[in-house]
């Protein structure tokens, strides 16, 4: 999978660290910025993984701030992103069994380092379930279709 990876300042470390982790574990990794650990704006970070995202240019994403909610607020406003801010392995599990998340949002400032390379495994290896909670999700693609997102492709 195309893997993109962006953060602001408080996240510039952990970005580095995840970007070698998805190599390692076969992915094509993208390093969305920043290029230094100089004060940015998450918003401005996580729009760009976000579209992303919504265009197909890029399978998932991990976002990296602070405490990983304004990254996850913004990416939220992208149609077709189903953004979680995930903070243990069970978090990262179900996002992705029942929820198909396709954006992780990770806190720089909360998470030991072994935790977050862990979390990255559990959400990069475990599938979606489909059954029920696909019915689940096709009703959130008709929320976003009521507020002007495309119907996403069957
Ligand atoms: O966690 C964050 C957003 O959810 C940001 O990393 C945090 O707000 C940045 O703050 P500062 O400019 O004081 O480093």
């Amino acid at each position: 999978m195309k893997i993109a990876v962006a953060s602001d300042h408080r996240g510039y470390q952990v970005k580095a660290k995840i970007l070698e982790q998805v190599a390692e574990l076969g992915h094509e990794p993208l390093d969305y910025g920043p290029v230094s650990g100089e004060s940015v704006d998450y918003p401005d970070f996580a729009a760009k993984v976000a579209q992303a995202v919504t265009t197909g240019a890029i399978d998932r994403g991990i976002l990296i701030c602070g405490t990983g909610m304004g990254m996850c607020i913004v990416a939220n406003k992208f149609c077709g992103v189903r953004a979680v801010p995930c903070h243990d392995d069970l978090t990262a599990e179900m996002s992705r069994r029942h929820n198909d998340a396709n954006v992780l949002c990770l806190s720089a400032d909360l998470l030991g380092e072994r935790l977050v390379s862990r979390m990255v495994e559990i959400w990069l290896t475990t599938e979606f379930e489909g059954g029920r909670h696909a019915r689940r999700l096709e009703k959130i693609a008709m929320f976003e279709a009521q507020n002007g997102c495309p119907r996403p492709n069957p």
